[in-house]
């Protein structure tokens, strides 16, 4: 069945220009002319040896083997405290899906051809996405006989996406094995979240009993340095930092050393969301990812692509870029609790086929969720 909106629609994803799909970027970074981007030249391997690691020349390590505080978030809330902050941060995509489904229905009618236009419009205004709506409406047209109600519909709407959804992982850190040191590489434009998502995981590692270290890898901005340095301290964790425009690769492979050396279970490695050019970004996340792989093979053991659900489709567009140079294990989705458009999980998920592991909900710490796909679509529908 082919319905007319997409004789309507102006612009989709298969539409955009080139142009349209540079990633996002939060203001500009201080210049730094390229040759001064050092080249990754891992330190030798010498230092894993020595049971009192000496630091790198140009590091600054924080190492709090005092038993640092307990993070200030609560992550043991009940279940209803959860789905509470979830509907809550989904409240503008259920305000505009629910809303429009139910009009979509008035008392007796039926779900015809007209309705399912107008749902499928409605389905690829929230960023759910061509294909993935294409297929939706293709299944509800098959079942439209003995669907009669709002919340029939719903929950049929429901059912059909929940598949696409779904991933076997756990995505929840107190259940899911964890390899010792895990390391964690966190990647993404600047202004997605990275951070904070960054110092909202540590907190809830750190709420596991994990000993967790915060390493410095974005070197292109003293701020992002400063900004970890915070966030290890409200959450108690230690952290490695070089000095403003080190080696990359190099902060990385000290912070994967120093880790194993002090018996820290989880190392999240903070990395650039600028540089000059997407090549060079690009060409850094694999060195980084290179020099962890010297000094532990199997790191790192996750590779979290931060995304921020505001910026719908440039959100696929950094999806394609950033799959390109590392191998994404999963997606973080920020801010879902600033758009209506919250079906953007749900094109990623179908996209790529890399399962969404946390979702961020709003700005307190415990705002960052292991994405639950049922949770998720009863508090979007
Ligand atoms: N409402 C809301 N705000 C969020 C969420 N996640 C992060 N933020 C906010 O987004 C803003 C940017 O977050 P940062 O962590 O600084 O982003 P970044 O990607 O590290 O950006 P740079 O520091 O510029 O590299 C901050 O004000 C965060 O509080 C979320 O899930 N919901």
């Amino acid at each position: 069945m082919a319905f007319s909106f997409f004789k309507k629609r102006k612009k989709t994803e298969a539409e955009i220009p080139e142009d349209d799909q540079e990633p996002e970027q939060a203001p500009e970074p201080e210049e730094r002319s390229p040759e001064e981007i050092p080249e990754a030249v891992p330190p030798p391997p010498a230092a894993v040896e020595d049971t009192e690691p000496e630091e790198p020349a140009d590091a600054i390590a924080e190492n709090k083997t005092a038993p640092s505080p307990a993070p200030a978030a609560d992550f043991s809330e009940p279940k209803s405290g959860f789905y509470g902050r979830l509907r809550r941060g989904l409240e503008k995509t259920r305000r505009f899906l629910t809303t429009d489904v139910d009009k979509l229905f008035v008392p007796g009618k039926k779900l015809d051809d007209q309705t399912l236009e107008d749902l499928e419009e409605l389905l690829i205004t929230a960023d759910i996405g061509v294909k993935a709506t294409t297929e939706l409406i293709a299944g509800l047209s098959k079942q439209a006989a003995g669907i009669t109600d709002p919340d029939h519909l719903k929950e049929a709407i429901k059912e059909m996406i929940l598949p696409y959804l779904e991933d076997d992982r756990p995505t929840d850190e107190a259940t899911r094995p964890l390899a010792t040191p895990h390391v964690i590489m966190v990647i993404g434009v600047n202004g997605v979240g990275k951070t904070t998502t960054i110092g909202k995981l540590a907190a809830r590692h750190r709420a596991n009993g994990k000993k967790v270290m915060l390493v410095a890898a974005d070197t292109f901005r003293a701020a992002a340095i400063e900004q970890l340095s915070i966030w290890a301290d409200r959450t108690g964790a230690d952290i490695l930092k070089h000095r403003e425009n080190s080696d990359p690769a190099a902060v990385a492979y000290d912070g994967v050393e120093a880790a194993r050396a002090r018996g820290v279970d989880v190392v999240i490695v903070d990395t650039a969301g600028r540089l000059h050019t997407k090549v060079n970004l690009m060409e850094e996340l694999k060195k980084i990812k290179r020099s962890m792989s010297k000094t532990m093979p199997d790191a790192p053991h996750e590779v979290l692509l931060v995304l921020d659900a505001t910026t719908g489709q440039n959100a696929i567009s950094q999806t394609e870029l950033f799959t390109k140079a590392a191998d994404v294990t999963g997606i973080v989705l920020t801010k879902l609790d600033g758009t209506a458009k919250g079906g953007i999980a749900i094109n990623l998920r179908h996209s790529f086929g890399i399962p969404i592991q946390y979702i961020g909900v709003g700005e307190q710490v415990e705002d960052l969720q292991p994405f639950d796909p049922r949770a998720f679509l009863d508090a979007m529908f």
